[in-house]
């Protein structure tokens, strides 16, 4: 019988279903990742919430781990590339907390606008200080949105409600989406601009990381309230506080901190300042809804393979599995590059099969490519939803084949068609099962694309690879492969590097300040 380990508080609902569905559990929370590690051998799946934190360290002693299923939407507590290498499945619940925390968002608004924790505060304590709580309604005011995706939109939905004007910034929001909800799509600039209350429903990716940085809080309209909900990471705190004492920022309530559990944080105390301890998710109905969705996702997994809401593995039927497995594999990497490098408005994505690619099924190798590309900016995106997601996005998806084999006897390429351009990346098959880049932007280099990696775009020039060795020598980088490409000599020339560690922004800046460096940027796979 397979066994589950509920490490998180979760609705009891969860550990009945899994009895129902004849799985053991056993429900263990507080651990401390020691007390993890020694116990987590036992177990077939592991249940999770945002406390428990599944980093490499666990999985190396999850002998036995098959799922981690997250009650919930965000999965950055959980080392994916690493469950992935493992062959562990990773599971979330999309749509289950949604509502509820698009409700913990108004009520972090309305308590800004009234100051309600201070005059609860206050009256409590017998003050009756009338004169001292002036709020602001919120009828007429400009509500900004940054992330308009499941939970941005229930919140535009309810901000239109209260009369609000709903502006949105996010690079995946169609013109015709944006109608749909009745919100106004702009640039970051423009929203900093007019927005008389800040909320934030991205994850935090390197692209959201800091969104709201010391220079962005200062384009934002003196007396700005701002609302996160989302994840610690998009706000630079220190710049809040100082925006707080200044009187700059008229209000703001964090919902989530840069390092949780926050018992402490030079945030407390602040004027205008409000917190709640991670409460998004908590009501009754979200702890309900998703307890009874991860622990079914996981017992169908468990007991007859079933694969639902998966962030690392393809939904397969057994006969085409194992041809199809390692262009999937090939075809999500590829996905996952372009959309880790490419820029501004994406408005196609195509996909061309050459030589035996092309006598495959299609659809799981574009749904591959597709997850691999969006998972970039969603962490709700999966090899099911992908294909859905790109079209409510206004992505047209091309799919074109040819029989015929070129340079390699297969070959995916993945094009991305962006305001800024058309760029596209290649990649093959050795032995019929390891995937490989065979080309990046017409440059022709071969490389794994694996774990953690630099990509660095620079003049070719004698010493530069030298340079960027001992730049990266002295971070205490170790570097595991090292791949060369160049469009002719003297010209442009790209490098991929795989390093032990995940590439950090202060040795993306050292890069960057080296002679002849373009570009630089972390990758992870
Ligand atoms: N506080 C909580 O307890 C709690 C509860 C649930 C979800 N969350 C978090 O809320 C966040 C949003 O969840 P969701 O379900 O709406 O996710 P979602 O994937 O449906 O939406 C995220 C949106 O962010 C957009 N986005 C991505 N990169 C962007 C960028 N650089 N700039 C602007 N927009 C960008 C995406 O296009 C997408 O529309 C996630 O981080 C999730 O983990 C927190
Ligand atoms: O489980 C929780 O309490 C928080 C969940 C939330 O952060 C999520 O991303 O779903």
């Amino acid at each position: 019988m397979p066994k589950v380990l509920i490490s998180d508080k979760m609705d009891p609902k969860a550990a009945q279903i899994f009895r129902e569905r004849g799985v053991e559990v056993d429900e263990i929370t507080g651990k401390t990742p020691e007390e993890l590690k020694a116990i987590i051998g036992e177990y077939d799946g592991l249940a999770i919430r945002s406390s428990t934190r599944v980093t490499r360290e666990i999985l190396d002693a999850a002998t036995n781990l098959k799922v981690v299923g997250r009650a919930g939407i965000g999965v950055d507590n959980v080392d994916i590339p690493s469950a992935s290498a493992k062959g562990v499945v990773v599971m979330n619940t999309p749509f289950g907390n949604s509502i509820t925390t698009a409700e913990h968002a108004i009520a972090l608004m309305f308590a800004l606008a009234r100051d309600l924790p201070e005059a609860d505060k206050s009256t409590q304590a017998g003050k009756w200080e009338k004169n001292r709580f002036m709020g602001v309604e919120v009828t007429g005011k400009t509500l900004g949105l940054i992330g308009a995706g499941n939970i941005g939109s229930i919140v535009a939905d309810r901000a239109l409600g209260l009369r609000m004007k709903v502006i949105a910034y996010d690079p995946f929001l169609t013109p015709e989406r944006a109608l749909e909800m009745g919100v106004e799509k702009m640039n970051l600039d423009d929203l900093l601009l007019r927005a008389d209350f800040i909320t934030l429903h991205t994850p935090l990716t390197d692209q959201t990381r800091n969104i709201l940085s010391a220079e962005n809080l200062a384009k934002t309209k003196k007396g700005v309230r701002i609302i996160n909900c989302a994840r610690g990471g998009l706000i630079d705190e220190a710049a809040l506080k100082a925006g707080l004492e200044s009187g700059h920022i008229g209000g703001a309530a964090l919902d989530v901190f840069q390092t949780e559990p926050a018992k402490e944080h030079a945030l407390f105390g602040t004027p205008n300042f409000i917190s709640t301890p991670h409460l998004g998710a908590s009501t009754t109905e979200a702890q309900v809804n998703v307890a009874i969705q991860v622990a079914e996702q996981m017992a169908d997994f468990l007991v007859s393979g079933g694969v639902t809401n998966a962030l690392n593995v393809p939904s397969l039927s057994a006969e085409e599995a194992p041809r199809l497995k390692p262009y999937m594999a090939l075809a999500e990497k590829l996905g996952s590059l372009v959309g880790q490098l490419a820029h501004g408005e994406i408005a196609r994505v195509s996909i061309h099969s050459e030589g035996a690619a092309a006598e495959l099924n299609q659809k799981p190798i574009v749904s591959a490519v597709l997850a691999g590309f969006l998972r970039v900016h969603s962490d709700t995106v999966n090899m099911v939803n992908a294909p859905f997601l790109a079209k409510e996005r206004g992505m047209e998806v091309r799919e074109v084949r040819n029989e015929k084999e070129g340079d390699y006897h297969t070959l995916l390429r993945v094009s991305v068609k962006t305001d800024a351009g058309e760029r596209s990346v290649a990649g093959t098959l050795f032995s019929n099962a390891q995937p490989r880049l065979v080309e990046l932007f017409g440059i022709k280099v071969e490389a794994d694309l694996i774990g953690h990696m630099l990509y660095v775009v620079n003049e070719d020039a004698p010493g530069f690879i030298g340079r960027l060795g001992t730049t990266l020598g002295e971070a205490g980088v170790n570097i595991g492969t090292f791949h060369l490409g160049r469009r002719e000599a003297g010209g442009e020339a790209v490098l991929l590097l795989s390093v032990d560690d995940k590439v950090t922004p202060e040795l993306i800046a050292k890069v960057r300040a080296l002679p002849g460096v373009k570009t630089a940027m972390a990758l992870t796979f």
